[in-house]
């Protein structure tokens, strides 16, 4: 995809018009649908979601803030659930977990993946059947190991020899663990470098093609108190094309008949991750769950067929394709800067009230994101903006390219959609900011379910002063 910087971008006139992709400045009083959560609307310019104009929004909570519409969330979960209804489909948590959303998917009749003893900690907290949730993480230590255990987790996917021999320890002490194997399938998935997991020099998994998943297999499979439940793939984040699922389901797949041909077992289940691309501009043009449910089930009944294996039960570990799309990020323009670039072009800074601390994924992994005027209706003719946050790094940018009305100023309200998914869940402290809140929105009602962090919340882990004397 074309970048900002790249050339092609100043025209004679001295306008911007932005990279290829972006061709049309979009309308400030209109939303584009696919953008934008279930319940989102624009009257006047105001950006009304779950029933609450983010003006009022703003003025009783504050900005930035993150705004989560509850029906959107759990019509994306049931439609999940709904299409996949012959697999389980577990939540992944680390997208962006809290107490309400556990609830949500629970009354859904979603699984949920956690991937940390924190994640864990919460949906245990928030009542969450233990046998229901899966236990990721390539380095889990024998105490958050023996803490997963004893509470009753389904399910522990595991990644490493140091891990088996910690559950073998675990199981010799009474402890019963039901485990999945994480294998690497060697597929190079079309993503950011830093969110593909499935080719063979990054951290998770077991090669198969090096030996060592089936050597995994083996180790586990002749373990007592250990059960082996089946093999797990996950090849990596916002990928929308689906032969990477099918490469790396074809090689699972084989591994997994391999099982049955030398070891004489039918592995019962089979996991093949998360990962699926929501829209976060224009140009993205996500799958349906249904259309996604069609295309996977068709792969693995054919591999299965061709391998003469049976089907085994299978699940998927959704986490952006549910919350990513939920919720958008309300901020309050702070300052409206114009720049002349080379070529006599200009471009508008606008700096809004967060910033890389509460959405670092355009930093981090070059994301594009868009953004619209919720706060009133302009038209005002539109100019190129790049929406920058107030932290000391001049990589500190939420939105790299967007058209944005030409009398934006300091005081009107932006929000960028698609930021359920790891952003409050990847906040940080940096230029010690104060993590936003997440207001959940339904029915015309705002009510708070992360709340956000106070300077006392700061200052909490801060000793003090020390004394000198
Ligand atoms: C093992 C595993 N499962 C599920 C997910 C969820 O991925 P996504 O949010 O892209 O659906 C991830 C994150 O990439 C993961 O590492
Ligand atoms: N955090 C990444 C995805 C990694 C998911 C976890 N394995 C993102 O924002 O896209």
């Amino acid at each position: 995809m074309p970048h900002a910087h790249e050339a092609g971008w100043a025209h004679a006139d001295g306008a911007l018009r932005g990279p290829s992709w972006l061709r049309e400045p979009v309308d400030p009083n209109a939303l584009v649908d696919h953008l934008w959560s279930l319940t989102a609307t624009k009257e006047d310019g105001v950006l009304t979601i779950g029933g609450v104009a983010m003006t009022d929004l703003a003025r009783d909570h504050g900005t930035p803030a993150y705004v989560l519409d509850e029906a959107d969330f759990r019509s994306r979960a049931r439609a999940f659930r709904e299409a996949f209804a012959d697999y389980d489909v577990y939540y992944a948590g680390k997208a962006f977990l809290c107490s309400s959303v556990v609830g949500w998917v629970a009354e859904e009749g979603l699984s949920i993946d956690v991937c940390s003893d924190g994640e864990l900690t919460v949906a245990l907290r928030a009542g969450f059947d233990p046998a229901r949730i899966g236990y990721h993480g390539n380095n889990k230590t024998y105490a958050e190991l023996r803490r997963a255990l004893e509470a009753g987790v389904g399910r522990v996917i595991v990644d490493s020899v140091d891990e088996i021999a910690r559950l073998e320890r675990l199981a010799a002490e009474g402890l019963t663990a039901r485990v999945m194997v994480r294998v690497t399938a060697g597929v190079e998935a079309h993503t950011h470098e830093y969110i593909a997991t499935a080719h063979e020099d990054q951290k998770f998994g077991f090669s198969i093609t090096g030996g060592d998943a089936m050597e995994a297999v083996r180790r586990l499979q002749a373990a007592a108190g250990i059960e082996l439940l089946g093999l797990h793939s996950h090849i990596g984040s916002q990928i929308f094309d689906t032969s990477g699922f099918e490469v790396a389901a074809r090689r699972v797949l084989a591994l997994h008949a391999r099982i049955s041909e030398e070891l004489g077992v039918d592995l019962p289940e089979l996991d093949l991750g998360g990962g699926f691309g929501i829209a976060y501009t224009t140009q993205d043009d996500p799958s349906e769950p249904a259309q996604l449910a069609t295309e996977m089930t068709k792969i693995v009944e054919h591999e299965c067929r061709a391998l003469d294996v049976a089907v085994p039960r299978l699940s998927i570990e959704p986490g952006r394709a549910i919350v990513g799309p939920s919720t958008c990020t309300l901020y309050e323009v702070g300052t409206v800067k114009e720049v002349a670039l080379d070529g006599g072009a200009r471009r508008t800074y606008v700096s809004v009230d967060g910033g890389m601390s509460d959405n670092i994924r355009t930093a981090l992994y070059d994301a594009d994101y868009s953004c619209t005027l919720a706060s009133r209706g302009s038209d005002a003719p539109p100019v190129l903006g790049r929406v920058v946050g107030k932290h000391c790094e001049a990589g500190d940018i939420v939105v790299k390219d967007e058209f944005v009305p030409g009398d934006i100023a300091a005081g009107d309200l932006l929000a960028v959609p698609g930021t359920g998914a790891y952003c409050r869940s990847m906040a940080s402290n940096y230029n010690h900011a104060l993590r936003p809140p997440v207001i959940a929105v339904r029915d015309g009602v705002a009510r708070t379910v992360v709340r956000r962090e106070t300077v006392e919340d700061l200052l909490s882990t801060d000793v003090g002063v020390e004394s000198n004397s």
